[in-house]
């Protein structure tokens, strides 16, 4: 007999050469599946990380760490435009392909990645308009309220967004001039937060009056994108997690979200909140029962519901992550500031007595390089946009067929900098790309600035392209061009850099700023 080892309380006993047994053969059976996933899979041409190749759990530990983004960028570097980063998924730096898969048609199917970002009501798994992966179920979803995120289904919310805009400047002014330091990236939060309440409910959500994540939900808002990006990785994991319908273990709900939106859906029923609320502005609540109304059959409140939570979790965080990099590189870059200043002063909106309005913003051309460069540099969704290949298999630009069901991941990052269409300097902040060059033909330009167009996957493509772009681009260029108008700031520290975790949507910390009033 050798040594035995007893766990106390239990009762059982363990001989040692049992355990070196038992370990010694989990060793072996590991080190098959490996070799034999290794050599068994139609992918093992393309290279990538061993452990990639076998295991999806190398993804996951990246991911978890913040800083897939960076990791991914290394990879391509050393390996070139594919890369295994998945036993069935490659991620691919193919601008060309983008066409293709992000088509209207939909055959490209978006994969079970994202179906964390769901709920789970009595048992059953509801999926939202982000995380259905079923092409018809999602079509249903969305055509009843599609037109109302498009340019002209935004363009009557701009007087939401101006209430929101004032509240912005009067509270920064109040709290924070002359030249008190305060962090901009905070306040960013609470501005996306509040449009997005005040577009969806006529009433901000409290964050700008407060001055803090005063419920929680910008807080529980971050742990469950941190818990979203890292089951898009092993996304059956969350079954046995946030979905286990025995024992919850999951990221905070979004309890207070919801609590929300269905205290303000009765509350316009009963006409109670007609204190903040008037038909004269409708918002995205009368939009949405304007749809249930038209659409009896298949809209109800759950649904409406699930809209209006949509809104906020998609809407808020995205927005602030693109307007949190405009402002931290024209800052950071004095030359970038003073041209937009230039640009303004030039446009006479020095000094605006209301929030600027989006024609006129969008108007601008180096605002427009700017924001364009921004949602470059570091895109709004920095993690991988995965899709199925489709029956058939699909033919990549090497001329290798992938079969079926192979996962293809397009991570915008990736797309976003790709040299042959970006220029040798992609890795750097040059609004002035998007910008017709000194001696550049205007055929020239033309064919350069489609190309970067066709690369830019920051809100996605297709079928599935981001319904919340326009309403995204009006809040940003609305604000920058009034705070440029109205203050001089001033980055505290130009040379230390700040804080990117690459969450679901990438979250940045420290842009300590200073302001005064021009
Ligand atoms: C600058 C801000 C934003 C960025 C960078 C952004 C980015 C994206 C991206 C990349 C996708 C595609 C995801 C995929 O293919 O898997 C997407 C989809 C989506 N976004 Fe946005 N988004 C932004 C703002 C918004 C806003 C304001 C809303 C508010 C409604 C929103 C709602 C959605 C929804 C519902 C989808 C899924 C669309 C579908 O599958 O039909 N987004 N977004």
């Amino acid at each position: 007999m050798g040594n035995e080892t007893i766990v106390p309380g239990l009762g059982l006993s363990f001989n040692e050469s049992t355990i070196k047994g038992s370990i010694f053969a989990t060793l072996v059976a590991i080190t098959i599946f490996l070799v034999g996933s290794y050599f068994s899979s139609p992918l093992r041409r393309y290279p990538g990380p061993f452990l990639a190749r076998s295991t999806n759990l190398w993804r996951l530990y990246h991911v978890s760490r913040g800083n897939w983004h960076l990791v991914i960028d290394r990879l391509h570097k050393k390996y070139g435009p594919i890369v295994r980063i998945g036993p069935n998924v490659i991620d691919v730096d193919y601008p060309e392909l983008i066409k293709t898969v992000f088509n209207i048609k939909g055959d490209w199917k978006k994969t079970e990645s994202v179906h964390a970002s769901s709920v789970l009501v009595e048992g059953h798994i509801v999926y939202n308009l982000f995380s259905e992966t079923n092409a018809e179920k999602h079509a249903r979803e969305k055509k009843p309220i599609a037109k109302y995120y498009s340019p002209n289904g935004v363009a009557p919310l701009e007087p939401h967004m101006d209430k929101i805009i004032t509240q912005f400047c009067d509270e920064l002014e109040k709290r924070f001039i002359p030249g008190k330091p305060f962090d901009l990236c905070d306040w960013i939060t609470y501005y996306t937060w509040d449009v997005v309440g005040n577009v969806t409910f006529s009433e901000p959500l409290g964050y700008l009056a407060q001055g803090r994540d005063f419920d929680g939900t910008l807080s529980n808002a971050e742990k469950a994108l941190d818990y979203f990006s890292m089951m898009t990785c092993i996304p059956r994991l969350d079954h046995w997690l946030d979905k286990n319908p025995i024992f919850r273990i999951g990221p905070p709900g979004f309890g207070g979200i919801t609590g929300v939106a269905i205290n303000r859906l009765v509350a316009r029923y009963q006409g109670a909140d007609t204190a903040h609320h008037s038909a004269d502005t409708p918002d995205y609540l009368d939009k949405f029962i304007e749809a249930k109304n038209a659409n009896p059959d298949t809209v109800n409140d759950n649904q409406i519901v699930s809209w209006l939570m949509i809104n906020m979790i998609a809407g808020a965080d995205t927005t602030a992550a693109s307007l949190r990099t405009v402002f931290y590189h024209a800052l950071r870059n004095p030359q970038i500031w003073s041209r937009l200043r230039s640009e303004i002063s030039a446009a006479a909106l020095d000094r605006p007595s209301s929030p600027i309005p989006y024609k006129t913003a969008r108007a601008l051309p180096y605002l427009d390089a700017l924001v364009r460069e921004a949602l470059r540099i570091l895109p709004g969704v920095s993690l991988g946009l995965e899709r199925y290949v489709p029956p058939g298999g699909a033919v990549l630009p090497t001329g290798d067929t992938l079969p079926q069901d192979t996962v293809l991941s397009f991570n915008p990052y990736i797309l976003c900098r790709n040299k042959e269409v970006f220029g040798e300097d992609a890795d750097e902040f040059r609004p002035e790309r998007w910008l017709r060059a000194e001696g550049e033909t205007e055929e020239t330009f033309a064919s350069r600035l489609r190309a970067m167009q066709d690369a830019d996957l920051s809100f996605g493509g297709g079928s599935r392209t981001c319904i919340g772009k326009h309403m995204a681009l009006m809040q940003v260029y609305k604000v920058v061009a009034t705070v440029v108008g109205r203050y001089e700031v001033v980055m505290e520290d130009r040379d230390r850099e700040w804080e990117v975790v690459n969450s679901w949507f990438p979250r940045q910390k420290g842009l300590k700023v200073r302001m005064e009033k021009r």
